[in-house]
């Protein structure tokens, strides 16, 4: 059996103030924060964690946040760094859909899609202060149309039922060493990934149930959240799960960390 492998696809950065990254804590100020994709290439296929945002979305309806994206940043280009492409990919699971973790997904035409459940009902039916993380659609264009939330004019919509949109819940092994948990609060479906590896402790990644180390170590969450309470349980158990489980967490937009992660074509197996 081929060892699994995980790379994290450098996705470019965002700004948001500091008073985000650390609710009612801050300092204020510009904080420029990393964005990534997940790619694990397992003996039952390809999988993507995550695929970061859209350039053009953020122009277009969060220009504040000064999207810094180099072509090799975009999903694709990230992929044929590696030597692979969009198609090649058997599985997107998106952590939640806010639009800096499910732009990419609309490039992975021939992926099945996987969620929560509570997620994927949170994108077109969620507070109205949830406006901005779920404006980017593109990942789900027939539940777009639904709803009247808008599409961009000028590109091929995805078809997301093909080949398959599945939606769960709870903790699930969905592949030998895959395991979704549940963190829920940030957004009503958040799920955190840990990956088990051969050859090094499993990888814990918190997705925006945690955002960076200095969020753990300040018991402090970031905000856009649903719910602050259930957001900052899902800390916590996060910071148990690496504890029970030896794992090393990786944290969704820490400019401190995200420099010293593996980044592909370099992997971790
Ligand atoms: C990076 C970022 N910026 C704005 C929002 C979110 C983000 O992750 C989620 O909800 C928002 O309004
Ligand atoms: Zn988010
Ligand atoms: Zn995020």
């Amino acid at each position: 059996m081929t060892d699994t492998k995980v790379y994290l696809l450098d996705g470019g950065t965002l700004v948001i103030d500091g008073f985000h990254a650390f609710w009612n804590r801050g300092p204020a100020g510009e904080l420029r924060f990393p964005c990534y994709a997940v790619l694990i290439e397992h003996k039952d296929g390809r999988y993507i964690f995550d695929t970061g945002y859209d350039h053009a979305h953020v122009m277009r309806v969060l220009p504040f946040e000064k999207p810094l994206q180099t072509p090799e940043q975009t999903i694709p280009g990230a992929l044929a760094k590696i030597g692979l492409k969009p198609t090649d990919i058997n599985y997107v699971i998106n952590s939640h859909y806010h639009f800096d973790h499910c732009g990419g997904n609309k490039h992975l035409s021939k992926a099945c899609t996987v969620c929560h459940a509570k997620e994927l009902e949170a994108s077109t039916k969620h507070q109205p202060f949830e406006h901005l993380g779920y404006s980017d659609m593109t990942f789900a264009p027939q539940l777009a149309k639904q709803a009247g939330k808008a599409l961009p004019p000028d590109e091929p919509a995805l078809d997301m039922y093909t080949p398959k949109f599945e939606t769960i819940t709870g903790d699930q092994e969905i592949a030998k060493g895959l395991w979704l948990l549940e963190t829920p609060g940030h957004t009503a479906g958040h799920y955190s990934l840990m990956v088990e590896l051969k050859n090094r402790r499993p990888m814990l990644f918190t997705a925006d149930a945690c955002y960076s180390q200095k969020n753990m170590d300040m018991n402090c969450i970031s905000s856009f959240h649903l719910d602050p309470t259930a957001s900052l349980k899902s800390m916590h158990r996060l910071k148990a799960l690496a504890e029970k489980h030896n794992a090393e967490l990786f944290y969704s937009h820490d400019p401190d960390s995200f420099p010293n992660y593996v980044k592909a074509p370099g992997y971790y197996s």
